[in-house]
């Protein structure tokens, strides 16, 4: 059977329900975040700079190269699309990557250099993970406004360890991808969870 390449408004749709989902979980304020989908092995879509991600429409996206370079549109794309580049140059076989702004990724990406995760049932949505009784370290990037600078800083770290789950940028946020818009969603979740749950034992000690 041979399978169709997803339409720009199946993966829109896709797109607009992570932001929906997301920001009733306070995970995207504001116009935090952005979020993008593999159209083709050289094209992707990726949301506008500056939309707010919790109220997303079909006219908030737009068409790009791997590159990061619009087609067909003089609209901006999102200010941090190069990591999104990186991604899908990474590894053809990522199909979606999802950017949140919580508080939990926010305040332990401040306190630790690389997030440790051990012992929860969520690590198996996790790739490569088949039990709780494991153990995961996000990298922590620090921030910088210079996004190929920093995309260059992950890329660096990706090819060294490619069962990177995720990674957060210091202060700022959560990059989580997966194969499908779907799966990226789930990874956020579970990853999200996580750290939420660290956060709030932090508070029991
Ligand atoms: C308004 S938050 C600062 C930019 C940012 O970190 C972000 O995730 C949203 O940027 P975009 O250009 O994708 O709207
Ligand atoms: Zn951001």
């Amino acid at each position: 059977m041979t399978e169709t390449a997803p339409t720009v408004p199946e993966l829109s749709r896709a797109l607009i329900g992570a932001g929906q989902l997301f920001h009733a979980r306070g995970w995207v304020p504001a116009t935090g975040g952005n979020f993008s989908a593999r159209l083709s092995p050289e094209r992707m879509l990726i949301t506008a700079s500056g939309c707010h991600k919790g109220e997303l429409t079909e006219a908030d996206f737009l068409v790009a190269d791997l590159e990061g370079q619009p087609i067909g549109t003089c609209r901006k794309a999102s200010y941090e699309t190069l990591l999104h580049c990186q991604l899908y140059q990474h590894d053809p076989a990522i199909g979606g990557a999802l950017h949140t702004h919580s508080v939990a990724n926010t305040l332990l990406s401040r306190r630790y250099e690389r997030i440790r995760l051990a012992g929860y049932e969520l690590l198996k949505l996790l790739p490569g993970i088949k039990t709780h009784d494991a153990v995961v370290e996000v990298p922590v990037f620090e921030n910088d406004q210079d996004i190929a600078r920093l995309a260059a800083r992950v890329d660096a770290h990706m090819k060294q360890d490619p069962a990177t789950p995720g990674y957060v940028i210091a202060g700022h946020g959560l990059y989580a991808w997966g194969a499908t818009v779907a799966e990226a969603r789930w990874r956020v979740e579970a990853l999200e969870f996580m750290f939420e749950c660290e956060l709030r034992s932090q508070l029991l000690k």
